[in-house]
Parts: structure tokens; C-alpha cells; sequence
């Protein structure tokens, strides 16, 4: 049987990305692995099938590999969100640990980004189109607006369940996408400030906005774990300083998705967080020339076989 035909068999229509720390749902129940081989490759890892508690299946996928030994410049973000699109995901869920750039917003706390600034520097694969077949999707608000604003009131609620610590929910936040891996110099992130960044983190870029090409409504969940490189006096961000809170704040983010799933999941099968994006792409795809590549054509069928 080919992967396509296991995979199919049950959609599943909310998919999570762990980030930095966050290499597991083990509080949900294992279903299986899988692993999809897409026209852009293999995704960073197996795709986790759970069930959450009212037993709605949702897939998990660790960013940079459950032992973590992709690079945030190298991870596969095609490959990963066309496996989503092709299990039937609508709407992802991305956990990302983040650099504060602002004082309010301390190491522990969590935000619901609604801006990005793109600070990466070209070298990751950051379309679908980049064939003959164009396309020039609209991406002037990058997270899913009707999806975050519906995720604020079972987050807040969710975090406020999180055993021996208060976990402070910003929203409307600006995030800065750095290339990495290095950390920023104080000068970048005195600047990042003056633009109007709030956090920082080097994997929401190009995962928001392939999300957006497959018409997948895409929320971020910014976890704060250092105060980056700006605040005079004070050392500068080090991996070490980032590893203090990661834990805590992976055990906050299961604790979300164990809280958060369920509801998430009635949303979109009713729609209601999906209708800025589902449909979007049908005019933003340049209209069809007799020279576009059936190899073009056939990759872009298995994330929007609406169209192709
Ligand atoms: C471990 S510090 C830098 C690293 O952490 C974040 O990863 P993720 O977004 O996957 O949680 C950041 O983006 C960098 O990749
Ligand atoms: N200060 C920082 N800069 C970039 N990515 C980060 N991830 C966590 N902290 C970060």
C-alpha cells in the first residue's frame, strides 16, 4: 500500500509543530507514526498521530527532529507542511521558543504574535511556486487572524491551570525572523526594538508562510525564554540562558494542546477560524500559460488539488 493510502485513510484536520524543546505530545494518546515522502522530500521527522482526551485525532510534528539535529535554517518546512496538507491538516497549531525584545514580556511568558518581520536572508526554500506555475499569495496579515483571536480565550484558560507558576498571554505582538543559528548582536537587537519588534525567534519564517500557499490557517505560540541581546548591563542571550526556562515552558505548551485541541478541532470542522484562508489562493494563482510544467502541476496537486 502506498503512504498516501495509509495516510489518508483518517484526516486529520489540526496539526501541531513543536519547536525548541517541545519534542512530544506524550500527554496524548499514541496512535502511530507516520511519514509521508512529499514532492519537496521527507518531513523533519515522523508525523505523530494522537488522540486527544474526547479522542479527535490531531498529528504532531517536531520541528527540528525529536532528537533535535535540524538547524532552523535546514529544516524541511516544505516537506512538513505538505505532509500536513496532504493528511487533510486545515489548521496548525506552532509552538516556537522566542527571545523577548521587550521588558514587560519576561522569560516564562507566552504571546500570540499577530506581525512578522522577515530577517531571514534568503538561503531557506520559501515557496511552492517557485516553478512554472506563479503565484503571489496575500500575506499582510501572516498568522491566521480568526484563528488566533479565537485561540486567546482556551489559551488564557488553559495557562491558567499550569501547576506553580502564573503564565502571562500577550497578543498582538511583532515577531522578527533572524537566519541564525548565531544569536543577534546587541546592535540588531536595539534595532529590532526601533522597528517595532517585540520577539524574536529564527523558525516562523518560511513556516507561516508556506501554511499560507496551502491554505492552512497557521497560529503562533511564542514562548519566552530570554531577553536576547538588548538590555544594557545584563549579558547577552546564551543557549544556556534559553535552556532554563525551555522545559517549563514545553510542559506549559502540552498543556495547551491538551486543553486546546478538542475545541480547536470543532472550529475548524465548522469552519468558523478557517475562512480567511480556505479559498485563498484561487486568485493568486497567475492564470495559466501553455508553457506551465506537468511535473509542476502534478507537485502542486498534492497540496492544493482544488486547483491543480
Ligand atoms: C534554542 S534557541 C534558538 C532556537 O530556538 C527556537 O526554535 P523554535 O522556534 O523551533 O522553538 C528559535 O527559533 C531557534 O531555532
Ligand atoms: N534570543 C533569541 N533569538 C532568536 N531565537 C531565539 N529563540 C529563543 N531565544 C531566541
Amino acid at each position: 500500500m502506498s503512504p498516501a493510502a495509509t495516510e489518508n485513510d483518517e484526516k486529520v484536520l489540526v496539526g501541531v509543530i513543536g519547536g525548541s524543546g517541545l519534542y512530544n505530545l506524550d500527554n496524548l494518546k499514541f496512535i502511530k507514526h507516520v511519514r509521508p515522502e512529499t514532492p519537496w522530500g521527507l518531513p523533519s521527522s515522523d508525523i505523530t498521530i494522537c488522540e486527544t482526551p474526547a479522542g479527535i485525532r490531531v498529528a504532531f510534528l517536531a520541528r527540528h527532529g525529536p532528537g533535535h539535529t535540524i538547524s532552523p535554517s535546514h529544516v524541511p518546512s516544505r516537506a512538513n507542511i505538505a505532509a500536513f496538507k496532504h493528511l487533510g491538516v486545515r489548521a496548525i497549531l506552532a509552538f516556537s521558543a522566542v527571545g523577548s525584545l521587550r521588558e514587560e514580556i519576561a522569560p516564562g511568558a507566552f504571546a500570540l504574535p499577530s506581525q512578522i518581520i522577515d530577517r531571514t536572508k534568503g538561503i531557506r526554500p520559501h515557496t511552492f511556486f517557485d516553478g512554472t506555475v506563479v503565484a503571489h499569495c496575500s500575506f499582510g496579515d501572516p498568522f491566521g487572524q480568526r484563528l488566533s483571536a479565537w485561540l486567546e480565550g482556551p489559551v488564557r484558560a488553559a495557562l491558567a491551570q499550569v501547576p506553580g507558576r502564573q503564565v502571562q498571554l500577550f497578543t498582538d505582538k511583532c515577531i522578527v525572523c533572524m537566519e541564525g543559528p548565531q544569536f543577534s548582536t546587541r546592535a540588531e537587537s536595539e534595532m529590532y526594538r526601533m522597528w517595532g519588534g517585540d520577539l524574536i525567534n529564527m523558525s516562523v519564517l518560511p513556516e507561516a508562510k508556506l501554511a499560507r500557499e496551502a491554505e492552512i490557517s497557521y497560529a503562533l505560540i511564542a514562548t519566552a525564554t530570554d531577553y536576547d541581546s538588548w538590555r544594557q548591563g545584563e549579558e547577552a542571550v546564551t543557549a544556556a540562558e534559553v535552556f532554563k526556562t525551555l522545559q517549563a515552558n514545553a510542559d506549559a505548551s502540552r498543556l495547551i494542546a491538551e486543553k486546546v485541541l478538542d475545541a480547536m478541532h470543532e472550529a475548524v470542522t465548522q469552519g468558523d477560524v478557517l475562512s480567511e484562508v480556505q479559498g485563498s489562493m484561487k486568485f493568486s494563482i497567475m492564470p495559466r500559460a501553455v508553457k506551465q510544467d506537468e511535473a509542476d502541476l502534478a507537485k502542486l496537486h498534492y497540496i492544493l488539488p482544488e486547483y491543480f
